[in-house]
């Protein structure tokens, strides 16, 4: 193995998020406050997930967009539609706040 490989590989450390994880490697895309990383169930890793990751640093007149945004990704995610894109679950830390959701096939 060469050792850019090594070091490449070293720099993928997974993130745990409850029972997901992620690598910063796999980022899909991002926000004016959040960045979405791709990820997995860590029971499951076959079952891969979207990590949205939101700062809390400068949202406090934004945090009420947040909840209703979680509010909203409940409601949808009891429809089970297969076109809308379902929430598995919701958590923060004193940093951010963690919304993993369905990885959506449709282009942002
Ligand atoms: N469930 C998902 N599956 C796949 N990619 C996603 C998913 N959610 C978000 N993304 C990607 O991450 C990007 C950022 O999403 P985010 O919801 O943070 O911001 P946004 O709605 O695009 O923009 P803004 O912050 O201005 O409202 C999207 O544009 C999309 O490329």
């Amino acid at each position: 193995m060469s050792v850019v490989k090594a070091k490449t590989l070293m720099k993928m450390e997974l993130i745990q998020v409850g029972e997901y994880e992620y690598t910063k490697q796999d980022m899909l895309g991002h926000g004016a406050f959040a960045v979405v990383y791709k990820g997995r169930k860590r029971k499951n890793p076959s079952q891969s997930v979207a990590v949205k990751m939101v700062t809390k640093k400068g949202i406090q007149k934004a945090s009420e967009i947040l909840v209703k945004e979680i509010k909203i990704l409940r409601e949808l995610t009891a429809l089970h539609h297969p076109n809308l894109v379902a929430m598995h679950d919701c958590m923060d830390s004193p940093a951010y706040v963690y919304v993993v959701m369905e990885v959506s096939i449709f282009r942002f």
